[in-house]
């Protein structure tokens, strides 16, 4: 059945990410152009759709992301129910960009981290022990596959941490085709609910570009702004919250020094289960014994974001490249006060843009990045980058429901 699609030079996918942030379901239609050798040409965005989750569903998943307050039967009706979300997303795609069901040949959908663990734990196996790691991503492509009528490829961590890597960061494969420059080295910042970086320097190859999780991205302000508001906001618009706050710089500090995972060595990846709730309590409890305001928190809060991508930089990046432009993707590159502390701790001569400028809507990347990765896997190409994720080799990532 694949040896039609790999004939054909021209192909319709859609990319659905729902991230870390737990916002909503984003959606891309793509077309990808192949040249002779299969390889991609050219990426064209034809639509792009947002679901943003109901608050009864992200307060599910919240539940599901954290090891005190999950339940098993409630992992298992989530796992097919947010599949409707997807459902949702391709049929809004399809009535919004006109194009036909019959021609979109694939769906690649990531679904919903609820555990990523990528530092090995032992586990019993027939001979003794074993150290194992492991993600679950949920959303049963079976029901994307029933509902829609379109083959679904899902599951894309899977073979990548089977092969001894992080399973995280895949999105930096887009980030090759799109940004690689000759002459300018390059750091794509994505800010999602996690932050992370794709280091491309200039005229690199393949292997030398890598990419890590800086940590923390809108995961702690969203927290926080949350529960401040008792669910009123789901986030700070623009940054203007913390543009009412004054930063407290030893809180920030506190943090950053408390924390060893900013000076491990890339290849790294994080979560939820490090920063999600009980972390942005301990913060706002910190703040809160230093007397800081609610806007004081929020402006802590996001200087601890900004703080950990430009020192990542300081740490592993700048001292082997020379990186000419920051380019910040995902939701968080909505955030003016954010941007401007990056910007303020970085060298005049380092130029901060948004992915926008570049033809990639902030918000589309990675769902972009997963249509793209399931069309190679259709190529019967690999799409992990094993000098990202630390797998020991490049592999076809995902597994299809026909
Ligand atoms: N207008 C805005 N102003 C400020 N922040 C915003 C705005 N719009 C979105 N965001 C932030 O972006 C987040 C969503 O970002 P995004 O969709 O990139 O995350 P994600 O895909 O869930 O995360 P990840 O990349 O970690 O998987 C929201 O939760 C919010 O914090
Ligand atoms: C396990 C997981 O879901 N990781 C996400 C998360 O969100 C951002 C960062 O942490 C990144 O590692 C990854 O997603 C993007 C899409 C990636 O794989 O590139």
């Amino acid at each position: 059945m694949w040896e039609a699609y790999r004939k054909k030079k021209q192909h319709i996918l859609i990319g659905i990410m729902s991230g870390t942030s737990l916002d909503g379901v984003d959606a891309a239609m793509v077309r990808i152009d192949t040249n002779t050798s299969g390889s991609i040409d050219q990426i064209e965005l034809l639509g792009f759709e947002y679901i943003p989750y109901s608050v009864e569903l992200k307060e599910r998943l919240i539940s599901l992301c954290s090891v005190e307050h999950a339940r098993l039967d409630d992992l298992v009706i989530a796992n097919y129910g947010i599949s409707e979300w997807y459902v949702s997303a391709v049929e809004n795609l399809l009535k919004s960009t006109g194009i036909e069901r019959a021609a979109v040949e694939a769906i690649s959908m990531h679904g919903q981290t609820v555990w990523h663990a990528p530092d090995q734990v032992p586990f019993p196996v027939p001979d003794g022990q074993t150290l194992v790691k492991a993600t679950l991503q949920i959303g049963e492509a079976a029901v994307v596959r029933e509902r829609t009528g379109i083959p679904v490829i899902g599951n894309l961590r899977a073979r990548d941490m089977a092969a001894g890597g992080e399973g995280a960061p895949l999105a930096p494969y887009l980030d090759l085709i799109v940004f690689r420059s000759q002459h300018v080295g390059r750091i794509v910042q994505n800010i999602g609910g996690i932050g992370n970086a794709t280091v491309i320097p200039a005229g690199a190859h393949t292997n030398e570009c890598y990419a890590f999780d800086t940590g923390p991205g809108n995961m702690v302000m969203d927290t926080l702004v949350r529960e401040e508001t008792n669910g009123q906001l789901q986030y700070d618009t623009g940054g203007e919250i913390a543009a009412k706050g004054h930063v407290n710089d030893e809180l920030v500090e506190s943090f950053y020094k408390n924390d060893d995972y900013y000076e491990k060595v890339p290849p790294k990846s994080t979560g939820r289960e490090v920063y999600g709730s009980a972390f942005a309590a301990r913060f706002r409890d910190e703040g809160r014994k230093r007397g800081l305001t609610f806007e004081d928190i929020i402006a802590s809060a996001t200087a601890l974001t900004a703080m950990t991508i430009v020192r990542s930089y300081q740490r592993f990046v700048f001292p082997i490249h020379k990186i000419g432009d920051v380019i910040v993707a995902g939701g968080g590159a909505h955030n003016k006060t954010l941007l401007a502390m990056m910007r303020k701790s970085l060298a005049p001569d380092c130029q901060l843009h948004t992915s926008e400028n570049f033809g990639i809507p902030d918000d589309a990347r990675e769902a972009i990045a997963f249509a793209v990765m399931g069309h190679e896997s259709l190529m019967g190409r690999p799409s992990n980058l094993p000098a990202v994720t630390g797998a020991a080799r490049p592999v076809i990532l995902g597994q299809i429901t026909l």
